[in-house]
């Protein structure tokens, strides 16, 4: 049979790239306004703390290329071909679209670098690449929707807890609570009945379950400055209330809602909620982020190969055994 080549559209936030970008990415953020001088001083600040730019350019760019390796080492009858398709820079996702179709690919699958659906988010990712793919016919992309109880992805942040666990002394083991959190959203998702939050507690109940962890909370980070309210708790209100009403010693952050190591995991988790563990004489733990790590990435190529069978009409299930 014909060697054929799928498209691999991979889509992710985006981040500046150097100091210089963060206004233009600010821009686009709030679609097409300037920030005012005060948010935009903020955010450079935020950068600044960790490091100047994010980590996340380059990370997502690995998470990229090591899922188009992980696929191709899979199959020989076709070739995983992958495009880099960004939220808020470039390349953007309607470029990597072109890109694709200027390139001959006829069929790819797209996922969004964040496991959990959402209007706001994976739902404006996926949007954004059929109305490009329509517009320039004779590109079909098959969308994956949500990850987020893919086995291999909970396996990782399984032995992540594992790890922390064991360093943390076994007395005060039963003193420790992990809160797993995504990125908070306006709570007027929530009318429309957004999947986003069910699907967050089903992560966090697959992992606590595999894991054992002796206690676990929900909660919401990063939260945007404006006046509708974002769904809560709040990650630092829950540390402190958490404190309060259990007085756990530990707290282990586990951002689930996010793969690599970026500014709301370096900055929102590892310097804010610090400061309130530090504040409560409680310790600080926050696993490794997925980042390139092969059990991820290995994921990840199972929900792709998925969903190219399920489209294909072949039972997945069935031809894996
Ligand atoms: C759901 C969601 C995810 C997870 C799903 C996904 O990954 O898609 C996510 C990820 C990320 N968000 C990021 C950065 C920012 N998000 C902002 C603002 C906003 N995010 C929102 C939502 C989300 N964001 C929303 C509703 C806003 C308000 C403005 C609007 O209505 O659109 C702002 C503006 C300033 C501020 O509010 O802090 C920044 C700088 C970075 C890059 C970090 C880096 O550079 O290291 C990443 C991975
Ligand atoms: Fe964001």
């Amino acid at each position: 049979m014909e060697n054929t080549t799928i498209g691999l559209l991979v889509m992710a936030y985006g981040t500046p790239r150097s100091p210089e970008e963060i206004e233009p990415y600010y821009t686009h953020i709030r679609r097409g306004h300037t920030p005012p001088p005060d948010l935009l001083e903020d955010l450079t600040n935020r950068y600044e703390m960790i490091g100047g730019v994010s980590p996340l350019a380059r990370i997502t760019e690995e998470q990229a290329y090591a899922l188009e390796k992980a696929l191709n080492a899979r199959n020989s009858e076709k070739t995983f071909k992958v495009y880099l398709g960004l939220k808020h820079t470039t390349p953007f996702i309607e470029d990597a679209v072109q890109q694709m179709h200027a390139d001959g690919i006829r069929e790819a699958v797209s996922i969004v670098l964040a496991p959990h659906y959402s209007t706001f988010s994976v739902k404006s990712y996926n949007k954004r690449a059929q109305e490009e793919a329509e517009k320039l016919g004779g590109l079909a992309i098959y969308s994956v929707d949500n990850w987020h109880t893919e086995p291999k992805f909970i396996s990782y942040w399984v032995s992540q807890l594992q790890k922390t666990f064991s360093s943390i002394p076994t007395e005060q083991q039963a003193k420790t609570i992990v809160i797993f959190s995504a990125h908070s959203l306006p709570e007027k998702i929530l009318q429309v009945g957004d999947p986003y939050p069910v699907q967050l507690e089903k992560t966090a109940e697959l992992i606590a379950e595999e894991s054992n962890i002796p206690h676990y909370a929900i909660g919401w980070q990063s939260a945007g400055n404006t006046r509708d309210p974002w769904i809560g708790p709040d990650v630092q209100d829950l540390t402190r209330e958490l404190y309060d009403k259990h007085g756990y010693t530990s707290f282990v952050y586990c951002p689930v809602g996010f793969v690599s190591d970026h500014l709301e995991v370096l900055y929102d988790n590892d310097y804010e909620c610090k400061v309130v563990t530090d504040e409560i004489g409680a310790n600080y733990y926050r696993p490794e982020m997925p980042n390139t790590e092969p059990i991820f990435i290995d994921g990840l190529a199972d929900v792709v190969e998925k969903r190219l069978s399920m489209e294909k009409g072949t039972n997945y299930e069935l031809s894996s055994l």
